[in-house]
């Protein structure tokens, strides 16, 4: 590699901008020249992150397309919704190329994200631009192009989980199940009644049932796949835990396959991608598993009893639910071998 890209991101103090900072200080194709700020411009980012002092000692730059631009040819969008929609359309014209987080981008109806979202959507014509970059699903699609939409966090477990047994005609869309469950960085920095330590700590509940924004881009995805709609039912639920995603999804077998069917028709479909990993038949993930990697694992039980399938997919929402998918959306983009820079062991216990 002879030099570096030079990248910016806004959002760059939250969660998964800092996550994004994190991983990209031993990417060895990038430099982070610019981390924005819609409300500490000026300051240093160590000030609010003390774990950064020394390894990023510069200042936050204002959120402005010709600065950046200036700064950098790639750009992270990592700000809460209703955001990236509103800045996409100078970045790109800046001629920046453009990797959002945010779930602005990835439902291709603005009727269905102001339904699910409640807030204005982005123009058509970037919906139509923008690629999801589902890394294992879409990646060649997402080689070259300008403009990237990154999945949701449930989704890209839930989806990596499914989609082969949709494709495949293993299991019967419409009788889809899906129960999720989250750390609590999920929800991002800000903090809120219903993320507080005394809320959260030895507690376990459900939230958003039937109404959780990730319900419409599971459904398109599947959709796609599917060849025809699917509707499911996704419930999410927050755990005390800072980091990790476990979706469990049932569904009726079609076929007569079994669970080591299951295990060889996914590790076909995954070959060559080191980033999903499929159990052997009678061992399931846990979350600690993948952590502070970009792993996604995946396991599987048929229940000849009931005909139906239990599949169990775990990421970190920070790292593959985020920030490391959209580095691995970077690598495409730029034609890089997709693990550049992500060979991150996970960290246990
Ligand atoms: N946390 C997670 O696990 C995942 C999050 N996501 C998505 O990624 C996005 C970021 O999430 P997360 O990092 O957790 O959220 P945080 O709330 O932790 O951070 C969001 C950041 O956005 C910045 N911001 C807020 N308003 C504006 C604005 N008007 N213009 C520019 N920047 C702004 C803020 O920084 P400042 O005030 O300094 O500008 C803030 O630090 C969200 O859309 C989220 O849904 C996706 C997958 C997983
Ligand atoms: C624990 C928790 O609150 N998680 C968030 C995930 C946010 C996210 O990734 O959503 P978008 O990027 O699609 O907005 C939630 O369930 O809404």
């Amino acid at each position: 590699m002879n030099s570096k890209v030079n990248v910016a991101i806004i959002g760059s103090t939250g969660y998964g901008g800092v996550e994004l900072i994190r991983l990209l200080a031993s990417h060895p194709g990038v430099e982070v020249t610019s981390v924005t700020s819609s409300s500490a411009a000026g300051s240093p980012i160590a000030e609010g992150y003390p774990h950064l002092t020394e390894i990023r000692t510069d200042l936050l730059d204002d959120v402005d397309a010709a600065l950046i631009k200036s700064k950098a040819d790639v750009v992270f969008i990592a700000t809460p919704a209703g955001i990236a929609s509103k800045l996409v359309p100078s970045l790109l014209e800046a001629g920046l190329k453009v990797i959002d987080i945010s779930g602005d981008l990835r439902l291709k109806s603005r009727e269905l994200y102001q339904t699910w979202y409640k807030k204005e959507a982005a123009e058509q014509q970037y919906l139509d631009q923008a690629v999801y970059g589902l890394a294992e699903v879409y990646g060649e699609a997402v080689r070259g192009v300008d403009l990237i939409s990154n999945p949701g966090c449930f989704p890209t477990a839930t989806l990596l989980g499914l989609i082969p047994a949709v494709k495949a005609g293993y299991i019967d869309p419409s009788t889809i199940i899906i129960d999720a469950k989250s750390g609590v960085s999920g929800a991002g920095r800000g903090t809120s009644l219903g993320t507080h330590y005394a809320e959260i700590n030895e507690n376990f509940k459900a939230y958003k049932i039937n109404k959780h924004q990730h319900i419409p881009e599971i459904e398109q995805v599947l959709g796609d796949v599917a060849g025809k709609p699917v509707v499911t039912t996704f419930t999410t639920h927050l755990v005390p835990m800072t980091r990790g995603i476990m979706s469990t999804m049932y569904a009726s077998v079609q076929g007569g396959y079994s669970s080591e069917d299951f295990v060889s028709l996914y590790r076909n479909y995954y070959e060559g991608r080191r980033f999903v990993r499929i159990r052997k038949d009678g061992t399931w993930p846990a979350t600690k598993e993948v952590s502070g990697s970009n792993y996604c694992d995946i396991g599987f039980s048929v229940d000849e009893r009931t005909g139906r399938v239990t599949i169990i997919s775990v990421i970190d929402n920070l790292v593959k639910g985020a920030a490391g998918q959209a580095i691995q959306n970077l690598n495409l983009m730029m034609g890089w071998d997709e693990t550049l820079g992500l060979q991150f062991v996970p960290i246990y216990p």
